[in-house]
């Protein structure tokens, strides 16, 4: 006999959403799932529990004093807390699970999160993993959201999908090992380049926007993408690559790939650049073309933190997105396969490098300007210095001096970061506008 499936609004009745941890992401679904007709309950730290009565005193979620609470009334509890902290969380709060629940988290590696639920839950919990792939204040609509479905009946799986599809977010179904992959190949190196140019800057004492030597539109997105990076929270970005064990061999190959293109520049080995990073043009970009790329003169120009009205172009050596492409040669990566699970800052990011490599012959401009001209080798020598540093401190899954280093280059920073976010939002927010409008036109072209 077939069972027919309850609709979202049975479900509503039936079931009650936990979230522990009410942070960015925790206090955005816990609004989204109770703005959306569900009973939401939902905790933070507990001695902070006074505070957050009065903090989350209009919210249309109920605050409960700690996660054993959260845990014996909740049907799908969802744990968005530190990635360095889950395996603790859970095994302070994983015992207390109701029985027969469903459990996730929203850490953004899968594989210590997962583990964690396996040590940790009573064996009638069932275990479905989410992970938004973008930031608090993106615009949930069209994003990628990966479902994990790791100990589950196709009945949990559904319930799960009529939760989230309030988020009108793009699902993705995969297994932890493979969510693993992709994000340390579109996530963990992004932000690995963005920091590096951001210690960078801070080293030589240099705000971007405020010199002549970098203006032009691919000189807005970097400056705006690393900015954005440094006014999140360090742990974010720690626990990202540093619990990921092929983000590790990621940003690695990043640093390997920035210290040799750099060693080529400074020897004057023009011919063996070129070639180099003609090869590698060809593995990434082979099947783009010229007229079609994501971002354009008009859209990068107008996202400028510069007060000086936009003058001729600077060339530049561009080291840091020279050293993408060669790093996913290198690893054999096609970041476009990786399209569908990829971030907001992944998709800028690429279609900064995608401008260099395939717009006119700015590539060929960028390869002569790197060996012939030294305005810029005080600038690459520190990018260098700076993305073997972060590749060591990923790599030796040391924390605390990650934390150390991030807040020191946001120290440098903080007097801007309030305006470069503004700035940064808009630029996002245009750039996704127009990928929506690229896809809904090729969706259009599908017979
Ligand atoms: N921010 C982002 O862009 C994204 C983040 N993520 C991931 O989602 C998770 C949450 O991130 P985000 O919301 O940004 O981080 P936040 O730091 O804003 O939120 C985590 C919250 O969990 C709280 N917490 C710590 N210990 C406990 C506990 N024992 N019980 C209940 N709550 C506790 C923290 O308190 P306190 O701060 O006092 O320790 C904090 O309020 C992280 O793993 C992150 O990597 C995923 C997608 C996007
Ligand atoms: O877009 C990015 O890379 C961000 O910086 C926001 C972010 C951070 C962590 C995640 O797990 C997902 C998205």
């Amino acid at each position: 006999m077939e069972h027919t499936k309850p609709s979202i609004k049975q479900l509503q009745e039936q079931k009650v959403i936990g979230l522990i941890g009410l942070g960015d992401m925790g206090c955005l679904y816990a609004r989204r799932f109770s703005q959306a007709g569900w009973r939401v309950v939902g905790c933070d730290r507990e001695d902070l529990y006074e505070t957050n009565k009065t903090k989350f005193a209009d919210e249309s979620f109920e605050l409960l004093k700690n996660g054993h609470l959260v845990s014996r009334l909740a049907d799908y509890i969802i744990y968005s807390v530190e990635a360095e902290n889950i395996n603790r969380i859970v095994s302070l709060y994983g015992p207390s699970t109701k029985i027969g629940a469903i459990v996730g988290g929203q850490t953004s590696c899968k594989g210590p999160e997962i583990s964690a639920f396996e040590e940790h839950l009573p064996p009638d919990n069932k275990i479905i993993s989410l992970h938004s792939l973008h930031g608090p204040k993106v615009n949930t609509v069209g994003q990628p959201l990966v479902i994990v479905r790791h100990r589950a009946s196709d009945e949990d799986l559904y319930f799960v999908e009529q939760l989230v599809s309030c988020l009108q977010s793009k699902k993705v179904l995969l297994t932890a090992k493979e969510h693993d992959r992709i994000t340390a190949d579109t996530q963990a190196v992004t932000h690995a380049a963005f920091l590096s140019m951001g210690t960078a800057w801070s080293a030589i004492n240099q705000y971007p926007w405020e010199t002549p030597r970098w203006v032009g539109g691919i000189e807005n997105a970097k400056a705006n993408i690393s900015m954005r990076i440094y006014s999140n929270k360090w742990h974010v970005y720690a626990g990202l690559a540093i619990t990921n064990p092929s983000a590790h061999e990621q940003v690695l190959m990043y640093s390997q790939s920035v210290s040799e293109l750099f060693t080529l520049m400074i020897s004057g080995e023009e011919a063996i650049l070129r070639e180099r990073l003609h090869k590698a043009k060809e593995f990434v970009f082979h099947h783009v073309n010229e007229n079609d790329l994501l971002l354009d003169d008009n859209i990068l120009d107008r996202y400028s933190l510069s007060k000086e009205p936009p003058g001729g172009k600077q060339p530049n050596s561009h080291l840091s997105l020279l050293a993408i492409v060669d790093s996913w040669f290198r690893l054999g990566i096609i970041p476009y396969d990786h399209i569908i699970c990829s971030t907001p800052l992944f998709r800028i990011f690429l279609g900064v490098t995608e401008y260099l490599f395939c717009r006119g012959n700015l590539l060929d401009e960028c390869i002569k300007v790197a060996v012939s001209d030294t305005t810029f080798r005080h600038d690459d020598l520190n990018f260098t210095m700076a993305s073997s540093n972060w590749a060591n401190i990923i790599s030796f899954g040391n924390f605390d001096l990650y934390r150390r280093e991030f807040e020191k280059t946001q120290e440098f920073f903080k007097p801007m970061l309030t305006e470069a976010n503004a700035l940064g939002n808009q630029m996002i927010k245009t750039i996704l506008d127009r990928v929506r409008e690229k896809e809904a036109a090729a969706d259009a072209k599908i017979p």
